[in-house]
């Protein structure tokens, strides 16, 4: 399937998910995350002390009216003819679904996660190889250490302060490039608050301490 990948604000919206098994469970954990309200569907749960709290919970089997009010759409059961259904009836009435046993079988795919911070990294194959995912995932992850949370903060800081009144997107990637070449990643993992002043007073001119951008260096860097 061609994909076109998005990033989507759920905040307040209610999803369906179909299916109480690890599968299920992983996508309704990650769209309570997200903000979402979560009704899961299924008779079944493995124990009860993995539901996340804060789902509706409806034990028994799916039946169309689950679909009401609903935005997006989970069919993660272990039986293909249920997660069928469930593609059939959402995308009659317009919802979009996902389907867990089918790649290309529903409307979208979930894609493995890396979060630094607000700084988020999804890989997806679109179906074709969810463990190759995961694993350039966990291999960007030696790259992108907790720093790159740090570093978000600071750039988006500065685009706030400063960057978005130049005329120029160009200038705001000129900047954050600068800094990339001069290894603030690298001080942000040392914690090296002084060289990073330098490095941002030398780029970014001299009201751009990490104390006049309000950016505190987290816990545990030196
Ligand atoms: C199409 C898709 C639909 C969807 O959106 O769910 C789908 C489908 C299927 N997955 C299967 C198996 C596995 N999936 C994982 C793991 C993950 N699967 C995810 C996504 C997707 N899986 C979507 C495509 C994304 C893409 O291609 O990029 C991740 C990335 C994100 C997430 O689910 O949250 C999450 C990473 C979790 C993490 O570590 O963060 C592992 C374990 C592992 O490798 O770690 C295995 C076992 C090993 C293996 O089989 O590879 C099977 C065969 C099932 C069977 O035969 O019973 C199918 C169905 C089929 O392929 O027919
Ligand atoms: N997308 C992914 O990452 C992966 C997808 N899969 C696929 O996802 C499916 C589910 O995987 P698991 O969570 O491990 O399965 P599981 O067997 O642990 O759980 C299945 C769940 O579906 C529920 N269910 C069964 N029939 C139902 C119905 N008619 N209505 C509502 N709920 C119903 C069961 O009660 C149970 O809660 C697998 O069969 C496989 O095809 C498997 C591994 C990874």
């Amino acid at each position: 399937m061609p994909d076109y990948p998005v990033s989507l604000n759920l905040e307040g919206r209610l999803c369906l998910v179909v299916g109480g098994g690890p599968v299920g469970l992983r996508k309704a954990r990650g769209l309570l995350a997200a903000g979402a309200r979560v009704r899961l569907v299924a008779p079944q749960l493995r124990s009860m002390e993995q539901l996340p709290a804060g789902i509706d919970l409806c034990r028994r089997p799916f039946a169309a009216t689950d679909l009401e009010g609903a935005q997006l759409v989970f069919a993660a059961t272990d039986d293909r003819e249920t997660n069928e259904t469930v593609a059939r009836e959402a995308q009659r009435r317009g919802i979009l679904v996902n389907r867990a046993d089918t790649p290309g079988g529903g409307d979208f795919a979930l894609p493995a996660l890396l979060r630094r911070g607000k700084l988020t990294v999804a890989v997806t194959t679109a179906g074709h190889s969810p463990s190759l995912a995961a694993a350039v995932r966990d291999l960007l992850a030696d790259t992108l250490g907790p720093e790159w949370g740090t570093l978000l903060e600071i750039t988006g800081a500065l685009r706030q302060k400063r960057l978005t009144a130049s005329e120029t997107t160009e200038y705001n990637q000129e900047v954050v490039r600068s800094l990339l070449t001069h290894d603030l990643p690298g001080l942000l993992a040392a914690g090296n608050e002084a060289a990073i002043d330098r490095l941002l007073a030398a780029h970014c001119g001299p009201d751009c301490s990490l104390a006049q951008l309000g950016i505190r260096l987290p816990k545990g860097t030196k």
